[in-house]
């Protein structure tokens, strides 16, 4: 793929987009990056895995033009600032775009509407919820399209981003709840594995030993889900009449897990709703 590809704000969600990218074989000197500090800088070349030395790495606190040098000349610009930067920042580089450029924000609650003022009334642009299993290839990556993204842009956004994950068009509406789903869902999982770890603790193990077995049986529960995503099946298949397991999921139902989960989620979408419209422009 001949496409280049600048990063601008590179931390955990744009950082595991950006490794996934390489770590699928995407040339990475067609790939730059920025983040704030120098310090930050310093540590992307590591954090970015395979071919990171090659990419062209800016960082704003050492020069004012770095997203703007970033930027000019790419194919696509993918907005990883945190969301109360995000306008501020494409409207900084918005006169260094090429007209073609895409522009593609991974930010909750900012609008599309919002983005396409900050970087011109004809400039492609893309909203997208991503997660960050994009870093090992294994994410979900919702995108909704601004009116003047073209078929031909559009499959540019799908090719770079279905090299790390499952790419879902959704209409604009859908992304708080998306949000709630798979953009913000892994840290569910993750904090499953914490508490597991926790009361693997309380039942006698020593700290390490619990995370490594709470790790290990959620990133297995992981991976076979990937192979057949019917957790319902799967999860009957570990649970035996009268076994143990039915004890623990009893347990779980009846301390009212399910309503936890939906009142969670809940408040999960209102906040991205709440962040709209305070992005709203
Ligand atoms: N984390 C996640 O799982 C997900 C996050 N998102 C969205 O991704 C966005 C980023 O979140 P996240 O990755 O968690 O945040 P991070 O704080 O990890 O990353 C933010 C990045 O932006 C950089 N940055 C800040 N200001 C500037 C600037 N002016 N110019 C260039 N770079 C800058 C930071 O650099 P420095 O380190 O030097 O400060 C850092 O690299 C948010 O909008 C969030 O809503 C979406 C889906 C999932
Ligand atoms: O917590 C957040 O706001 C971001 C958006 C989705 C996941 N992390």
């Amino acid at each position: 793929m001949t496409t280049q590809v600048a990063f601008v704000g590179t931390g955990s969600m744009n950082g595991a987009i950006a490794s996934g990218l390489l770590a699928s074989g995407f040339d990475p000197e067609k790939v730059r990056a920025t983040v704030r500090s120098a310090a930050s800088a310093e540590k992307l070349v590591d954090k970015l895995g395979d071919g990171g030395e090659k990419v062209k790495i800016f960082s704003a606190e050492s020069s004012a033009t770095a997203n703007r040098d970033a930027v000019s000349g790419v194919d696509a610009v993918l907005v990883g600032v945190k969301p109360y930067d995000v306008l501020e920042v494409v409207r900084d580089f918005a006169d260094s775009l090429d007209s073609q450029t895409l522009v593609i924000s991974v930010a909750a609650g900012v609008p599309l509407d919002s983005l396409q003022k900050a970087a011109g009334e004809n400039q492609p642009v893309i909203r997208c919820m991503p997660n960050t299993p994009s870093r090992v290839g294994k994410g979900v990556l919702a995108i909704s399209s601004g009116s003047t993204v073209t078929e031909e842009q559009k499959e540019l956004a799908e090719s770079l981003l279905s090299a790390v994950g499952e790419v879902v068009q959704v209409e604009e509406e859908q992304m708080d709840a998306v949000t709630a789903v798979s953009g913000s869902g892994p840290a569910y999982a993750f904090l499953l594995a914490e508490t597991m770890a926790k009361a693997g603790v309380e039942l006698g193990f020593d700290r390490e030993t619990a995370t490594k077995l709470a790790a290990a049986t959620v990133a297995g529960a992981g991976a076979l889900l990937d192979s057949d995503p019917n957790p319902e099946d799967l999860r009957k298949a570990v649970t035996s009449p009268g076994g143990t397991t039915e004890q623990a999921i009893k347990t779980y139902q009846e301390g009212g897990l399910e309503e936890l989960t939906l009142k969670a989620m809940r408040a999960c979408a209102e906040k991205s709703a709440q962040m709209s419209k305070e992005y709203a422009e």
